[in-house]
């Protein structure tokens, strides 16, 4: 069954929620905390090593419960049901939406075979059983793909950079042929591995970089060793076989699989190569508990439907328009860019599920680096700037390398941005602070060093990053995007916008080769393409 067309506008929690949100607007989040001693437990979720508190948030429990009626109107239950059911909920391309079915305790037998063949491949490589063309033992792995076949797994290989084994593990995505050569320069075809990554197989830069790669390798090897030094993973294996890799070599991918929720499956055979195969277990693990907790759990207590609801409140009432996302480890540097493809091209939608122009605002923009770095970068925009943006504050009780003195800092650092944020600092602190300076100096520079506070944030506090705790955080907002885009009445799993700039950019091509300017086309760019053939 599809999902139900519901105008999340039209229900009666949404005017319901208009009408609060003029009452609520200019009220203080200092004054909710002062009226109310127990909102922080109030508005607390604690689930396995996570704690998540949403305390700093401009609600009160109205809020919260026709936050929850909307939920509730536009059917979340049942959408819900439907994606973990296997119903066909990406209906513009008629599929499945089952990345849930990677990472469950029943998984299918497909999955289940898949995954041993990533173990026994895994495990090769790693021990050295596996050996190149000349005999030797593999020293690099090079991941070859782009969005959704190179984003997650470069996150997560990035991410669990603590439990690495020696295996050097590159990715190679852009089309920017400086990409492909920088990686390759350093490396010997003798004992490199080439995981040929696209769920299409068809896509212009990994085909590209892959063939390039091939073309090096056989510079000093042959074409039948191509077989021990290429492996591919694609749902298309027509087109992998004519590449010319090996039938044992294949490592098959499945179209209710979406690139962008495939590092859970064999997309993610660099991150079992990196890591071994246990805690590419342990990542599916921790995955698969978030979806029974997400699936299983009631709306007011759910972390992703939580998150979600509150995403919304600032995006549709407030009018926010960004969201940042900052991790307090330097582990998860990678971590914004590879949320950004999952919400951002599963959200920025701006047609209905029933073909309509929508009139409200869908898809947030979401950005972020880590703490404490982007508190010396763009902080001063959220604390002092003219724009709302909510914050997701992401950080982990213990550090992997357990040196307290640094963890403590830096967390004094998480704890302090959430806390200035929410209280800001007022005319007469700033007043109190200024009390020794000339008094006409002090009066000039007040109103430069207050601080109007009220800004929303949420804390998840995480025990330790581990590949479990990983793989909850990355489905929590795996689940959190599909939570929005339910509401929004959008369909969060297909990608029609990323087409028309690949159309264009092939005619370009042919433009650039036969330098043929007949056909209509706008003078900007008519003009730039001769600029770049001049
Ligand atoms: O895995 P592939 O088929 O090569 O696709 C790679 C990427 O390309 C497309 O442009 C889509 O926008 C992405 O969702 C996808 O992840």
């Amino acid at each position: 069954m599809p999902l139900k067309t519901i105008n999340p506008t039209a229900t009666k929690a949404w005017g319901k929620l208009e009408k609060h949100y003029q009452e609520i607007k200019d009220q203080k989040m200092v004054d909710f905390f002062a009226e109310d001693t127990s909102r922080a437990d109030k508005f607390q979720l604690k689930w396995n090593n996570f704690l998540v508190d949403y305390s700093k948030n401009r609600i009160n429990s109205t809020t919260k419960d026709l936050l929850l009626e909307l939920a509730n109107e536009v059917e979340l239950k049942d959408a819900i049901e439907k994606q973990f059911n296997g119903d066909k909920i990406n209906q513009t391309e008629g599929r499945e939406v089952l990345h849930t079915a990677l990472r469950g305790s029943n998984k299918p037998k497909e999955v289940e075979e898949t995954l041993q063949k990533i173990k026994i491949f895994s495990e090769e490589v790693i021990s050295g059983e596996w050996k190149g063309y000349t005999g030797k033992t593999i020293t690099d792995v090079v991941n070859i793909g782009i969005g959704g076949s190179d984003l997650g797994p470069q996150m997560v290989v990035d991410s669990l950079k603590f439990y690495r084994n020696h295996l050097g593990v590159h990715f190679i995505s852009n089309v920017d042929g400086d990409h492909v050569m920088e990686t390759i320069k350093d490396l010997n075809p003798e004992t490199t591995l080439f995981l040929i990554v696209s769920k299409t197989f068809t896509t212009q830069e990994t085909i590209t970089n892959a063939t390039t790669a091939r073309k090096w390798f056989l510079e000093s090897a042959s074409q039948e060793d191509v077989a021990k030094h290429f492996v591919a993973v694609s749902t298309n294996l027509e087109s992998v076989k004519e590449f010319g890799i090996a039938d044992q070599n294949i490592f098959p991918m499945w179209n209710w699989v979406g690139g962008r929720f495939s590092l859970w499956s064999a997309v993610g055979l660099s991150i079992a190569c990196a890591v071994g195969f246990d805690n590419f277990q342990s990542l599916l693990n921790g995955a698969g508990k978030m979806d029974e907790h997400f699936k299983t759990t009631d709306f007011k207590d759910n972390i992703p439907v939580t998150l979600a609801l509150l995403s919304i409140w600032y995006n549709n009432f407030f009018d926010a328009e960004t969201e940042a996302i900052i991790p307090y480890s330097q582990y998860l540097q990678k971590l914004v860019p590879y949320l950004q493809q999952g919400i951002m091209e599963s959200n920025g939608k701006s047609v209905s599920r029933d073909g309509n122009k929508i009139s409200y605002q869908t898809g947030t923009i979401v950005w972020g680096e880590p703490g404490t770095n982007s508190q010396h970068a763009f902080f001063q925009l959220i604390h002092q700037g003219t724009k709302l943006i909510p914050c997701d504050f992401v950080g982990f009780k213990k550090s992997l390398h357990g040196n307290r003195e640094h963890q403590d800092k830096l967390m004094a650092n998480f704890f302090a941005q959430t806390e200035a944020l929410l209280k800001g600092k007022t005319p007469a602190q700033v007043e109190e602070e200024l009390k020794d300076m000339d008094a006409e100096k002090a009066a000039t520079l007040k109103p430069f060093k207050v601080f109007e506070g009220n800004k929303p944030t949420n804390t998840l506090l995480i025990d330790e990053l581990t590949p479990e705790s990983l793989g909850s955080l990355i489905a929590l907002y795996e689940h959190k995007l599909f939570v929005q885009g339910v509401i929004w009445n959008i369909f969060s799993y297909d990608q029609w916008g990323v087409e028309l700039g690949k159309q264009l950019a092939s005619g370009i091509l042919k433009q650039l080769e036969t330098k043929d300017f007949s056909k209509p086309q706008d003078a900007s760019t008519q003009s730039l393409l001769k600029a770049y053939l001049s």
